[in-house]
């Protein structure tokens, strides 16, 4: 391995790359003009417009950050006539005039090497070079010889970049993907992945470079059907937001499941049994009687008009076409549903062609226009409206939660009178109904059985473990036919309907045989902070492996009694203020703004960090809303408190002590848990 300082600049290696990363620079600016001088004459309006969006794209691909440098690393490969042939990777392909690649993008085929080979299996390379640089300079490269069998069990530049200080949002990592990752990212389309990682494994890095591989690999047919990235709040999407746009995919969808079912506004908040009720899979049953009980049987023939004439459909025929058009609702896996707005029209529909049928038997030839005019005619809707009545999703899932013989008539058999008794609210009116989160799923739901949800080509969902039955439908909805990768950690599982395994979240997301895949090497956490925050493992996740750190950081655990929080913590902020990087003080949530308030009485710039607004330099965390975040130094205030304040305390315990890249420091009055006390 050869590390040169940043005074070695006679090295002929590092000059000839620094030449080579100014030609690189070059011709991606060339590119950029070529791009913006490509001319539209001679083309319609439409196709003008459209290439001018497309020619928009394409500058925007190819804007280059001047902070971000065009290659990372180079593969030397053994080529069939005795030489080598050398490859630069980069964020994005660069080429020269002349169509030669200069760099290759890090999804190429050809990249593939640089990401996976080892010394016992070097797939064609003789030498892998990592760079590192400083302010977009290079300044030093890192050698391993694979082909004569000598690879670096540890690259001290994947180091340097994992101990980088943190500021601001989350980073790529495409630079340093490690062989474990770059599988789950480069699993093909086709493929759900399911990935069960420990705190700081890179589920989230790799979720997210995956969405931009697929978006690469897969880029027409996922530019029509879209890819979508889930997470658990707005705080945590405000973190990951930037990573695929400079990846150069700016085109994904990046959400909450909160947001994705915002059908109705959330004014309220369930109690836990409640809200575990509603999240339950049987209430979709309860859901689904509800909308088609509402289908009656049709008691009377119709009169059809149809070209100026009136013709008669019998009731028995309508039974008949009812009820098959009912089946068709509960279509089985094999077959498509039948959603009950459609239906609705179907059954129109058929009356119409019922009457057509008839005319033309006598001898009419009726147009479809007529037919159509015949399926909106007043006498066949008034028949639907008996029959097959139009539904509003939250008009029905208030019905069901204010009127107790609707709710008694749908779930009879499925739920509990002591269940149905939960579920139950004052009756009011609809447009000020006390609607909470999990019935916003519920409304959702029923909307989706109403008509059809869009879907994407595929969903990244992160901290799925936290999910409920009915959230994982919700989401399972927008997938249509395709592919799902799911991130979490059951053992940072924090929500009542919390599961033991991935069975259950599988089945709930429509994917049961997804094959889960464990990531076991933590990149942010040090290892002394790590093992601390394993010792809870036994305790709350007893069947999962425990992750084990990349690195060491001797000094980067602090567990502190102190007498006082408040005062204690006011010194340690300002002892940390005086290092570079990130600062987040993680409480409990009832705590945080007197937390706040002392830190910036003390002339702290302190902020408490909400859904929506910018981290502050000390962001004061809700312990609720620390999960998938991190920061360089992350002090815990009041340990005890986080575990009281709910029934998984622990669990978020264990969340909150592994946010830290660099520094933790734990303030506790005495009362820590006993496999925590030092
Ligand atoms: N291969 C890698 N190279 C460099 N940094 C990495 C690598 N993998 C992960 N990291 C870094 O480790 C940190 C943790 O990654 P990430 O947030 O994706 O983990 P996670 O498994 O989602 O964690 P959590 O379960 O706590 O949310 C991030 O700063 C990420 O950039």
């Amino acid at each position: 391995m050869s590390l040169p300082a940043e005074s070695e600049t006679a090295d002929p290696v590092l000059l000839a790359e620094r030449a080579h990363l100014a030609r690189a620079a070059d011709c991606l600016a060339q590119m950029r003009t070529a791009a913006a001088a490509l001319t539209d004459a001679g083309v319609d309006g439409w196709a003008a417009e459209r290439l001018g969006a497309a020619r928009a794209e394409r500058l925007r691909a190819l804007a280059a950050d001047p902070g971000v440098p065009a290659f990372f690393g180079r593969t030397d490969t053994g080529a069939p006539d005795g030489g080598t042939e050398t490859f630069h990777i980069g964020r994005r392909h660069v080429r020269d005039d002349s169509g030669t690649p200069v760099v290759i993008d890090w999804r190429a085929p050809m990249s593939r090497p640089f990401y996976r080979a080892s010394a016992a299996d070097p797939q064609g390379l003789v030498r892998r070079r990592r760079f590192g640089f400083a302010g977009g300079e290079l300044t030093g490269y890192e050698d391993e010889l694979l082909g004569a069998g000598a690879g670096t069990a540890d690259s001290r530049l994947l180091l340097a970049e994992i101990e980088r200080p943190r500021s601001g949002p989350m980073r790529d990592i495409v630079a340093t993907i490690q062989p474990e990752q770059d599988e789950i990212v480069r699993a093909p389309l086709a493929e759900s992945v399911c990935v069960q990682g420990a705190p700081g494994t890179g589920k989230t890095a790799v979720g997210l470079h995956r969405a931009a591989y697929l978006l690469y690999s897969h880029a027409g047919q996922l530019a029509r059907s879209g890819v979508l990235v889930v997470g658990p709040n707005r705080a945590f999407l405000r973190y990951i937001e930037q990573v695929l746009p400079t990846l150069g995919e700016v085109d994904v969808d990046q959400t909450t499941v909160a947001d994705l079912t915002a059908r109705v506004p959330v004014r309220a908040v369930d109690p836990p049994a409640v809200a575990v009720l509603k999240g339950d899979a049987r209430m979709a049953q309860v859901l689904h009687r509800a909308l088609w009980g509402a289908v009656a049987k049709p008691t009377d023939s119709v009169q059809v008009p149809l070209a100026g004439r009136r013709y008669r459909v019998p009731v028995e025929r309508l039974k008949r076409t009812v009820d098959d058009l009912r089946r068709r609702g509960r279509a089985g896996e094999d077959q498509q549903v039948l959603h009950y707005a459609a239906g609705r029209e179907r059954l129109a529909m058929s009356l119409a062609e019922d009457a057509r049928r008839q005319k033309e038997e006598a001898g009419g030839s009726p147009t479809d226009a007529e037919t159509r005019r015949a399926a909106r005619s007043p006498e066949v809707r008034a028949f639907c409206d008996a029959v097959w009545p139009a539904r509003d999703a939250a008009g029905l899932v208030h019905t069901l939660l204010t009127d107790p013989a609707e709710l008694a008539r749908a779930a009879r058999g499925l739920l509990s009178d002591d269940e149905q008794a939960l579920l139950l609210r004052a009756p009011g009116p609809l447009r000020r109904a006390p609607w909470t989160a999990a019935d916003a799923v519920l409304v959702d739901e029923t909307a989706g059985l109403v008509e059809r949800t869009g879907g994407y080509g595929h969903v990244v969902l992160d901290e799925a473990q936290d999910l409920s039955p009915m959230e994982c439908r919700a989401v399972a909805r927008r997938l249509a036919t395709g592919s799902l990768t799911v991130l979490g950690d059951l053992a940072q599982a924090t929500s009542p309907w919390a599961a033991a395994d991935w069975g259950r979240t599988l089945a709930g997301l429509g994917r049961p045989d997804t094959v889960v895949r464990p990531l076991t090497r933590g990149y942010r956490v040090p290892g002394e902070v790590l093992d601390y925050a394993n010792r809870l493992l036994p305790l709350i996740a007893p069947g999962l492996h425990a992750a084990t750190a990349v690195r060491r950081g001797p000094g980067s655990l602090r567990v502190r009694p102190v007498a006082e929080l408040t005062g204690a913590l006011v010194d340690v902020v300002r002892e940390l203020t005086a290092v570079p990087g990130s600062i987040g003080v993680v409480g409990p949530d009832a705590a945080v703004d007197d937390l706040t308030a002392a830190l910036v009485a003390a002339g702290r710039p302190a902020a408490v960090l909400g859904e929506d607004g910018e981290a502050a330099p000390v962001a004061v965390v809700p312990a609720s809303l620390a999960k998938g975040l991190e920061f360089d130094a992350v002090i815990v205030v009041d340990p005890a408190a986080i575990v009281a304040a709910e029934p998984r305390g622990l669990h978020r315990l264990y969340v909150v002590l592994t946010r830290a890249v660099s520094t933790l420091v734990v303030l506790h009055r005495g009362d820590l848990p006993g496999v925590l006390v030092e």
